[in-house]
């Protein structure tokens, strides 16, 4: 497991977290630095999700701690926490009836008490985070009739308004296609903040991440600098099948490919 000397402000140490009596996160710890653009990777059913609804406290951990910024995380009141932590979840319901905008504005929730009026400065707030994410043109439109991709565009742009220190991403790239996730990880790549997401895609996470943890049966198995733990071992134990690790002869950087069966 590698470790780093800068301090971290992502802590998990020894987290546990149970579904009635089955440990879905068992010792679960790394340690992460401030700014980075962190990928979450793993199998379906290894943990991801949990972990992330650990770090909003939406699931309350049985044993161990996170802490933000050297603050445990359950000291943080709730108006806190929402001003600091953002989730953008994997399966948001755009039924609402909606328009982008409205949602957006959403974000500023945390912020705001009940009938308090929108300052100009929100409303340059919110056009700012929908341009930053290239859906300004779309702030009227029904988000009932947005794309997949646009979607997940105005989601993000709803948690910048939030302007949180960690923004969370339960698999932004998901229903999108190659170019739009792409897009969409470069655009986050672009952001002034610490930002965790799960990602299937390996190589779309190698590419644009940091960092990267490994989460595999309810535990972080390697956590790290990708140039440091994206390798052809470690990829192998996650997925447990063999893989290799290769630059890419094109944009030279590191890439995973799984060896079929019977071709080694
Ligand atoms: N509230 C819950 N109650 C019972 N089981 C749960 C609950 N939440 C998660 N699980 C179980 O915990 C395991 C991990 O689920 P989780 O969604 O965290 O995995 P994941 O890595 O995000 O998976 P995927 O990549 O498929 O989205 C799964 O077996 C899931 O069924």
């Amino acid at each position: 497991m590698t470790h780093h000397t800068s301090p971290p402000f992502i802590n998990v140490q020894q987290l546990q977290w149970k579904a009635g009596q089955r440990a879905i996160l068992d010792d679960v710890t790394f340690a992460l630095p401030k700014g980075r653009f962190i990928g979450l990777i793993g199998p379906n059913g290894a943990g991801k999700t949990s972990l992330l609804r650990c770090l909003t406290r939406f699931y309350q951990p049985g044993q161990g701690c996170i802490e933000l910024d050297a603050k445990p995380l359950q000291y943080w009141t709730r108006t806190q926490l929402a001003q600091r932590v953002a989730l953008v979840a994997q399966h948001t319901n755009a039924a609402m009836n909606l328009s982008v905008f409205e949602l957006v504005r959403m974000g500023l929730t945390p912020y705001k008490t009940a009938f308090e009026s929108d300052t100009s400065a929100d409303l340059e707030c919110i056009s700012g985070c929908l341009d930053k994410m290239g859906v300004l043109d779309k702030s009227s439109q029904q988000i009932n009739t947005l794309s997949g991709g646009e979607l997940q565009r105005v989601l993000i742009a709803k948690a910048l308004v939030q302007s949180p220190e960690l923004m969370l991403l339960d698999e932004p790239t998901n229903h999108l296609d190659m170019c739009y996730a792409h897009d969409v990880m470069a655009l986050v790549r672009q952001l002034d903040m610490t930002v965790l997401a799960s990602i299937h895609d390996v190589n779309l996470a190698a590419q644009y991440c940091d960092y990267l943890v490994f989460v595999k049966a309810g535990t972080c198995i390697h956590f790290g600098p990708t140039s440091e733990v994206f390798n052809a071992a470690n990829l192998s134990e996650l997925f447990d099948r063999p893989c290799r690790v290769d630059e890419h002869p094109y944009h030279r950087q590191l890439w995973m490919n799984f060896i079929a069966q019977g071709a080694q």
